[in-house]
């Protein structure tokens, strides 16, 4: 039997993380329609492999409750999930204002609020005995494992961890902050591991580096679709259709993306081999340069590193 994952405040990545998870785990069904396999492929040997679940398996959620705060939220959820739940999930429950009843049937809290309201919901009331004994994957900005270990029991084991947006697709990139020794430190880091690798690469990395890794995955998909857009711009400026150019500029960013990842290829090295002498590359590099887009790209991965850091922290918005 499988345990069961509350996502404590079930918004966009509440829902990100959670479609990932319960789509990973509806294997055999996918399996017989034969188009899993190119999935598994997709992840380069020697990161964190996903595997296919057993439903017996005691690191795999069988059960989830969303919770969130407004009923229309529950209603949007509800709809939302009521075809999801696959073969070796045996419920998907959405909970409305009811917390602390929620986390109480929980085996793992997934914390998804916003980091300004963390606080209250983890001392509303009931919540300190419901939490008491679990584990707390906390996915919140700028909210650290001190703040939220002075919140809960110091029976609760606190986690932070930090996905993005693609998680939903499965291809997402999750930081783990690396776990301190005890008893249960190697079954909770197989059940982690079980989460994020089945909905992208997962890694861990000590807290400390938080910050920059909630401005540079966490926050990267916003700043990648601004290239992207751009791009695309770029050829609608030179007449291609709007949705070509837009298909043009995303695969090619995937494939390029792909080279570094899969095949191990540096960016400077890919870059070197597009840039014929005198060609147009070099052309359209050089008018990058001028507008210095790497100095302008850095110091958004600086300041947004820098407010990542404020988030949650008191006397803060
Ligand atoms: N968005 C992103 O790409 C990423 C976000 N994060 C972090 O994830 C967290 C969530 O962000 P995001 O998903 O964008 O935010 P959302 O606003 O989309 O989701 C927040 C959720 O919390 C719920 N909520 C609010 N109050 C309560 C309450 N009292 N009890 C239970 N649930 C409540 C909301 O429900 P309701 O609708 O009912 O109010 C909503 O479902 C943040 O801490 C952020 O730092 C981390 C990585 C990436
Ligand atoms: O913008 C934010 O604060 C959150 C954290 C990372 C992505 N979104």
């Amino acid at each position: 039997m499988g345990y069961t994952l509350c996502v404590l405040g079930c918004g966009t990545m509440g829902i990100a993380v959670l479609s990932g998870v319960v789509d990973s785990l509806d294997i055999p069904s996918r399996l017989i329609n034969g188009n899993v396999a190119e999935k598994w492929e997709s992840h380069t040997p020697g990161t964190l492999t996903p595997q296919p679940s057993s439903p017996s398996d005691a690191t795999v959620p069988s059960r989830f409750l969303a919770c969130v705060h407004r009923e229309e939220s529950g209603i949007k959820l509800k709809t939302l999930f009521s075809n999801m739940a696959g073969v070796l999930v045996k419920s998907i429950e959405v909970v409305v204002g009811r917390n602390a009843e929620a986390v109480g049937q929980s085996d793992v809290v997934l914390l998804c609020c916003k980091p300004q309201i963390a606080h209250s919901i983890l001392s509303e009331e009931g919540m300190k005995q419901a939490i008491d004994g679990k584990l707390l994957i906390s996915i919140l900005a700028g909210v650290t494992i001190s703040q939220l270990s002075g919140w809960v029991p110091s029976t609760t084991k606190v986690i932070r961890a930090m996905p993005n947006t693609p998680c939903k697709i499965r291809e997402g990139m999750t930081v783990v902050s690396t776990l301190p020794p005890s008893p249960t430190a190697d079954l909770d880091s197989s059940l982690i591991l079980k989460i994020f690798s089945s909905i992208g690469r997962c890694r861990f990395l000590d807290e400390k580096h938080f910050d920059a890794c909630t401005a540079l995955s966490g926050s990267g998909p916003a700043f990648a679709c601004i290239f992207l857009e751009a791009m695309a711009d770029g050829g609608v400026m030179m007449g291609l259709p709007r949705a070509e150019a837009l298909e043009l500029a995303s695969q090619t960013l995937q494939g390029t993306a792909r080279m570094v990842l899969q095949a191990g290829q540096h960016p400077a090295q890919i870059r070197d081999a597009v840039t014929t002498p005198g060609g147009c590359t070099i052309a359209g590099l050089l008018a990058l340069e001028d507008g210095k887009v790497r100095s302008t790209i850095a110091r958004c991965i600086q300041i947004a590193t820098d407010r990542a850091s404020e988030l949650g922290q008191p006397g803060g918005k």
